[in-house]
């Protein structure tokens, strides 16, 4: 990759390489955009084949978090880290100290949290370096569990979904097929049967499945079934890239809003459920109520606060109805509109220069 070619075409700002020869550690921090405010974004330990790859994943997932993180409202730009190893085998407490080090060592910059490969315990090995981290343990202010809250920023956003579909955002008497009944979908299916939904569920763990019928007497079927069911609404809440070539001609619902990550497998998909006049919450903007959450710490955690600004994804999705529409767009191209004008709104308000920034922790 030529990296600096990249970078521009891209709008990086930073990466930074880390190496720490005691511990281990080899770790790539990049910083997409800070607009906005520090670059927050989780850290991933995966055994990457090259590090090559691991430098793309870490780009790639830093420049999510900008789109992530302002469509959300948040005052944070984009960041992610990945660490290179297996979370395994190849973790120890020095190396995570070192990483807190670097961070402490961008000032702000940048902020972690959790993500695939990296615990609570983790987090709190940072924070003995740097306070530029959030998902720590209760003792040091944790939000704690992000799937009930991110549930709930999914069912906000199903309904502003429904009201776009249907003209009325009541679900109630609505059939929802649900993908994957895990820790943010049961929490979701508590909403949606409360408010008088009927719940088709699959799960290829027959345990989850038996849960959510027993709970809420959801109908199960099979996992290629899901996808045809006659429901009005679709949520994946299991694995990225359902919305595909064999599964688009199977869906009769009218609404697709789950909490999945990279829901379509490619833009084209998109592009065919808006064509289909399916109502597509896009799934970075309807799932970030983890992220959400995790950053509230950076004001010490108030649940009450955190779940109120997760309610603003019913807005939120409105608003990606409405450019939408403005713009004759697909709804995934709409919610990169809203972060990118958003962006370009606060760059403009935040020119003016400032002897010192304040600081976002000191807030706190
Ligand atoms: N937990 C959170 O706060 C957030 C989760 N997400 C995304 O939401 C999705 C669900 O997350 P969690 O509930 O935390 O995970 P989870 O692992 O608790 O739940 C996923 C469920 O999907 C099932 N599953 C896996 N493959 C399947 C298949 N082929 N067909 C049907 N079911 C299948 C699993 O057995 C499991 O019960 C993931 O894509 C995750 O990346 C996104 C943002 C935040
Ligand atoms: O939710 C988190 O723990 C961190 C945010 C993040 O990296 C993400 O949403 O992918």
């Amino acid at each position: 990759m030529e990296l600096f070619k990249y970078m521009e075409a891209h709008d990086y700002e930073q990466l930074v390489i880390c190496q720490d020869k005691a511990s281990g550690l080899k770790a790539i921090i990049a910083i997409h955009d800070t607009t906005l405010g520090p670059a927050l974004g989780g850290t991933r330990m995966w055994t990457y084949a090259s590090e090559e790859e691991a430098i793309e994943d870490a780009l790639r997932l830093a420049r999510g978090m900008t789109y992530k993180n302002a469509a959300a409202g948040l005052n944070l730009g984009g960041g992610k880290t990945v660490i290179i190893g297996d979370p395994r085998k190849d973790k120890n407490d020095e190396m995570f100290r070192a990483f807190g080090r670097f961070i402490e060592g961008l000032n702000g910059r940048y902020i972690t949290a959790e993500d695939v490969g990296t615990t609570e315990a983790d987090m709190d090995l940072i924070h003995l370096e740097t306070d530029y981290v959030t998902g720590v343990s209760a003792e040091f202010g944790s939000s704690g569990n992000p799937s009930p809250v991110t549930a709930f920023g999914v069912y906000k956003g199903m309904k502003a979904a429904a009201k776009e579909a249907f003209g009325d955002d009541s679900l109630t008497g609505k059939t929802i097929a649900v993908q994957g009944v895990g820790n943010v979908a049961y929490t979701l299916c508590e909403y949606l049967h409360e408010e008088g939904a009927k719940l088709i569920v699959t799960d290829i763990n027959e345990e989850a499945v038996q849960r959510a019928v027993d709970a809420f007497g959801a109908t199960a079927v099979g996992i290629n079934d899901i996808y045809s069911q006659e429901a009005d609404i679709f949520a994946p809440c299991a694995l990225g890239a359902v919305i595909n070539d064999e599964t688009i001609p199977q869906l009769k619902v009218k609404v697709i809003a789950g909490s999945a990550n990279n829901q379509l497998k490619d833009p084209i998909h998109g592009d065919k459920i808006h064509a289909m006049g399916i109502a597509y919450a896009p799934d970075y903007v309807i799932n970030s109520g983890g992220v959400i959450n995790v950053a509230d710490e950076l004001d010490g955690y108030n649940r009450e606060r955190a779940l109120k600004r997760v309610a603003g994804i019913y807005e939120t999705i409105e608003k990606i109805f409405a450019i939408s529409k403005r713009d004759q767009i697909p709804t995934y191209v709409a919610a990169d509109r809203l972060a990118e004008e958003r962006i370009a709104r606060v760059a403009k308000s935040r020119n003016m220069f400032l002897q010192n920034e304040k600081s976002v922790l000191s807030r706190r």
